[in-house]
């Protein structure tokens, strides 16, 4: 049999095993047919007024009546929302849990991908499709860069000029155009600028770090020779760091298609699995090393890497790797690891959210960069559809079980909607697969305890639908692009609003459309303020309960999020508290010589409508007040743990 093109790049993950059940191990032998959901009849009385969901679907959907945003043409032709009122049934808190669910997995039905759709080359995600992938979904995004001469952005892949060999294989992972975080951050990395990008989830930034890097490896070749076969010490000249195993698996991944018959080589080197094997990859030859903090110390500190040939560092998931959980690991790599210094090598970090605290760490590590957001820094996509329910700690079980059974029995959960189940510990994720498990519900765990191959065989057996249930702690949250994530439930709330958003972006993913539950009690209050801002600012119905706790609640500060919704992004360095002297440019290649460090340019560079690569001004929005933006609050120790 003749493997696919991307298959035989991607030779391992890529085996989907579909036709195989997972059975979890005290199940075996179990009547698994049973479905002790009968148990579950009484649920309707189980649940207390205040366990009612205060369910409402949009009529102010982006594209809908009502909607600021009009005619953003998702989710299908003329703009429909894909969120409609299902077969003209309106519902309300007054509706019993039963229809409130039966509601939910009839969203989930207009989410599911036709097996037409999948045979056609439509589906994003990791396989590599993306043709019919709904760019008029991110048209509309506003786009700000600030910095000195900012490059111009490209409108397609050609533009860029990225090499013959790396073009044609972005035409067979059929990215036929760039996304807008690889329009305008493409062209500024090709020119060798450093940069701190914040793109919303999903929407493409693996590839607009991975091109450029590729590229330039590529062109250099004639000049400067590769890591080569046999060496003991390895000297790559691109390292892109990555928090999680998982990710920096799936990065390496991407990174071998984009790479394909380039001759550039990429290694990745993660906690877990075999250093021994990491070790003979290296030998092979390195140019681009894809790794996790705590094993590239490790592989560091035994001679086996050096770093001092690095002229390209990435950070994906920048904000969690300078967190307090990685921030000590990352500078010990960066500074005092023989890394050439910022301005030798070209720093880029990518990031769905960028709190500016971690903006100032960042800087660090920066020279001269260019600050690119694309949508709000921080925000979520409004391709994910939000809802928050509130239910007290004691039913979310029940309250679980009942949203599945009704995925279940509409025939809804089929194997191209997986659910995504998010709780807090890892002992709870374990006793939730459990009890999932036992009420015949194929879940399987995925936590910083479990061994690396047990890790590994979750969300294989996840992605490919044999456990189309998967019950994850934050390991999952970042990064992963699992094609067909349905829903993502909150099961337990993050206490960060980010994480948040990490987590729902699981789904929605490449212009796709997604659904996001959240179970909310009494101690989430703390996220609630932050909770309804993200919910307003991505076009979301916020339940009037919600705005209550979020009137009466006191910020943790972690959840509290900069203040109001406004055009573009937000750079530390345009407010008082930049330490430093910063510059601050009003358009694409240029600098406002009048830049005031203390009053931010009113002016805006956006993407709205590029007319032949032309890009427009804006001065239209208010100029920029001291501490507007700030990340507000107290800044609460995050502790990264089971990352690495
Ligand atoms: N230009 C493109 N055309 C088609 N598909 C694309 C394009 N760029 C990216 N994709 C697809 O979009 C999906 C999401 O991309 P990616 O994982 O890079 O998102 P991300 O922005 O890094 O998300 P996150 O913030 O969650 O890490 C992937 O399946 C990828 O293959």
């Amino acid at each position: 049999m003749t493997m696919s093109w991307s298959n035989e790049v991607a030779e391992s993950t890529q085996n989907a095993t579909r036709s195989l059940l997972y059975v979890p191990p005290h199940l075996r032998g179990v009547n698994n047919g049973v479905n002790s959901f009968d148990n579950a009849s009484s649920y309707g009385s189980s649940f207390t007024e205040s366990t009612q969901t205060q369910y409402g679907f949009r009529s102010n959907r982006p594209g809908s009546a009502g909607s600021g945003r009009a005619g953003r043409g998702r989710g299908g032709p003329g703009g429909q929302s894909q969120w409609r009122i299902c077969r003209g049934k309106s519902w309300g808190s007054s509706q019993s849990l039963g229809q409130e669910v039966f509601a939910v997995s009839e969203k989930l039905d207009d989410l599911e991908v036709s097996e037409d759709e999948e045979a056609e080359g439509n589906v994003g995600g990791s396989g590599g499709g993306g043709g019919g992938i709904n760019f008029d979904a991110y048209e509309d995004i506003p786009v700000e860069a600030s910095g000195r001469d900012i490059p111009p952005a490209a409108s397609t892949f050609a533009e860029i000029r990225l090499g013959e060999r790396l073009s044609d294989n972005i035409r067979r992972c059929k990215y036929v155009k760039p996304t807008p975080i690889q329009r305008h951050a493409i062209p500024i990395a090709v020119a060798g600028r450093d940069l701190m990008a914040c793109a919303q989830t999903g929407s493409g930034k693996t590839a607009a770090f991975c091109f450029p890097i590729i590229s330039g490896i590529f062109r250099s070749r004639t000049f400067q020779s590769p890591s080569r076969y046999g060496q003991t010490v390895s000297f790559p000249s691109a390292l892109i760091l990555s928090p999680t195993r998982e990710l920096a698996s799936q990065i390496h991944d991407e990174a071998k298609k984009f790479a394909y018959q380039t001759g550039v080589k990429i290694v990745a080197a993660y906690g877990g699995a075999s250093i021994s094997h990491q070790f003979r990859n290296l030998e092979k030859g390195v140019d681009i090393l894809v790794a996790t903090p705590g094993r590239l110390v490790d592989i560091i500190e035994r001679g086996r890497v050096s770093l001092r040939m690095i002229k390209y560092l990435t950070l994906d998931e920048a904000d969690r790797m300078l967190d307090m959980g990685f921030e000590p690991q990352i500078r010990k790599i960066v500074e005092r690891m023989d890394m050439p210094k910022p301005g030798v090598r070209q720093t880029m970090l990518f990031s769905a959210t960028f709190p500016s605290e971690i903006q100032r760490l960042a800087s660090d590590f920066l020279s001269n960069y260019i600050f690119l957001a694309v949508g709000r820094v921080g925000s979520s996509t409004d391709l994910i559809s939000q809802k928050v329910d509130y239910v007290e700690d004691v039913n979310k079980r029940n309250y679980l079980m009942h949203i599945l059974h009704d995925q279940k029995v509409n025939g809804t959960c089929g194997k191209h909607a997986l659910t995504l189940v998010f709780v807090e510990t890892k002992k709870g994720a374990d006793a939730l697969e459990y009890w999932l498990s036992m009420n015949g519900f194929p879940a399987i765990a995925i936590h910083g305890d479990k061994a690396q191959m047990e890790r590994e065989r979750a969300l294989k057996s996840f992605k490919s639908g044999a456990t189309p249930i998967m019950v994850a702690t934050d390991v999952a949250s970042r990064g992963l692009d699992i094609p067909h994530v349905a829903h993502v439930i909150n099961f337990d709330l993050p206490r960060d609003i980010d994480d948040y958003v990490h987590r729902i972006g699981r789904t929605g993913r490449a212009g796709k459309s997604g659904f996001a539950t959240a179970f909310f009690s009494q101690k989430n209050l703390p996220l609630a303020k932050a909770l309804v801002e993200l919910m307003k600012e991505s076009n979301q119905e916020v339940p009037d309960w919600l705005h209550q706790f979020a009137e009466t609640s006191i910020s943790n500060g972690r959840g509290q999020r900069y203040g109001g919704s406004r055009f573009g992004g937000y750079d530390f360095r345009s407010t008082p508290s930049a330490s430093d002297n910063y510059y601050h440019s009003n358009s694409y290649g240029g600098t406002d010589p009048t830049f005031d460090a203390n009053v931010a340019s009113p002016y805006h560079v956006s993407d709205v409508a590029p007319t032949n690569g032309e890009y427009h001004l804006s001065a239209n929005a208010e100029p920029y007040t001291a501490g507007q933006y700030a990340y507000g609050g107290s800044y609460e120790t995050i502790v990264a743990t089971g990352w690495d």
